[in-house]
């Protein structure tokens, strides 16, 4: 569970007084996420989603973040809306920390992702790219290259502990992606943490995204390479093809991917496996006394980095590299 910050009843009456979201029945801490404090909060006028913003989360981004959700909601995208106070701020404070109440969601995750699930998610996640391209506040990717070698540094020195040889693996592929990594691909608003526990259905289909909270500027095809990553991979860690080439065919109907970012796809898939290897990698060694969180594997990530060295090109991820334009998508000048 991840609950950092405990709110007392008394601080929660007053902070819930100054929204016009009715009167707080029951308020329970929410059993899962690892960056934020969430709770669920039940008024007499619904549910409601209260957030306090923790460690990684800066408050400066917060516009950033919410701003987002409404922007990608006023285009289509079915994703929370920040509930403005009555003085009109979504951002507020309660028990020390930056807080803000956002509207409920309807749907669950999907703990073993179909390949039709997939598919959802690639069209999704491409409606996303298109829908941020006009979003006017920008913020820099804090979790991409740069960041990495130190990031690693702040948990090289237990990094054996953890698993032996670990410390010389990640600094040889640190080496291989600062020398590799792609400065010209196509680039816009990114989710940047698009696994299934953020992305909500009923039944079979997609009933919206939630978790904006490392949203931020990048190379578009990056976010394909999380979602390969996080809805690909079965329990035994095997890659399933079938769903990689749903997430891909997906997206491409929408947004058909250029060259560059073909080609760069198994590279990016190791820079999105090692980005959360490393922040897992950090939060195993760095566990907040008291917390209830269960940090999450480092190792799923070293497994899957090692898988992406072992592809050669994106048709190892279901990309038909040969295909012809996709369905739906009209080449330029083709229009009668
Ligand atoms: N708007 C929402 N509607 C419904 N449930 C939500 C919403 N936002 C968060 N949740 C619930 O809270 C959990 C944790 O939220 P998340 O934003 O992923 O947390 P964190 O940022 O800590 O990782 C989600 O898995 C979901 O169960
Ligand atoms: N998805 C990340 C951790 C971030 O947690 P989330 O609950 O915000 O998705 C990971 O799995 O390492």
């Amino acid at each position: 569970m991840a609950v950092y910050t405990e709110v007392s009843d008394d601080a929660l009456v007053r902070f819930v007084a100054g929204y016009d979201i009715g009167t707080v029945l029951s308020s329970k801490g929410i059993a899962e996420g690892v960056e934020n404090s969430n709770y669920l909060l039940h008024t007499d006028r619904g549910n409601y989603i209260l957030t306090l913003y923790e460690k990684r989360v800066d408050p400066g981004d917060l516009p950033f973040f919410l701003g987002l959700m409404e922007h990608l909601a006023s285009r289509g995208i079915t994703c929370p809306l920040p509930v403005k106070n009555r003085a009109g701020e979504a951002l507020g404070e309660l028990a020390g920390r930056p807080a803000a109440i956002i509207s409920f969601l309807d749907g669950m995750w999907v703990r073993r992702p179909t390949a039709a699930h997939c598919a959802e998610v690639g069209e999704a996640l491409a409606r996303f790219h298109l829908a941020g391209a006009d979003f006017p506040i920008r913020r820099p990717n804090a979790l991409t290259l740069p960041s990495w070698r130190p990031l690693f540094e702040r948990s090289r020195a237990r990094a054996d502990e953890v698993a032996p040889g670990l410390s010389a693996d990640i600094l040889a592929e640190l080496d291989h992606l600062e020398a590799a990594w792609p400065s010209d691909l196509p680039a816009g608003v990114i989710h940047a943490d698009l696994f299934p526990d953020n992305v909500f259905f009923i039944g079979q289909d997609l009933s919206g995204l939630i978790d904006f909270y490392f949203a931020c500027n990048d190379f578009l095809a990056f976010d394909i390479a999380t979602c390969l990553n996080s809805w690909c991979f079965e329990p035994d860690l095997a890659f399933n093809i079938t769903k990689g080439r749903a997430i891909l065919s997906a997206y491409e109907r929408v947004r058909p991917l250029t060259d560059r970012e073909r080609t760069s796809l198994p590279l990016l898939c190791r820079g999105s496996a090692l980005r959360f290897l490393l922040t897992r990698l950090y939060d195993w060694l760095n566990v907040p006394p008291g917390a209830l969180v269960k940090p999450k594997d480092p190792i799923e990530y070293l497994r899957k980095l090692r898988f992406h060295r072992t592809i050669a090109d994106a048709s190892g991820y279901g990309l038909a590299l040969d295909a012809p334009p996709s369905a739906g998508v009209v080449p330029a000048g083709a229009a009668s």
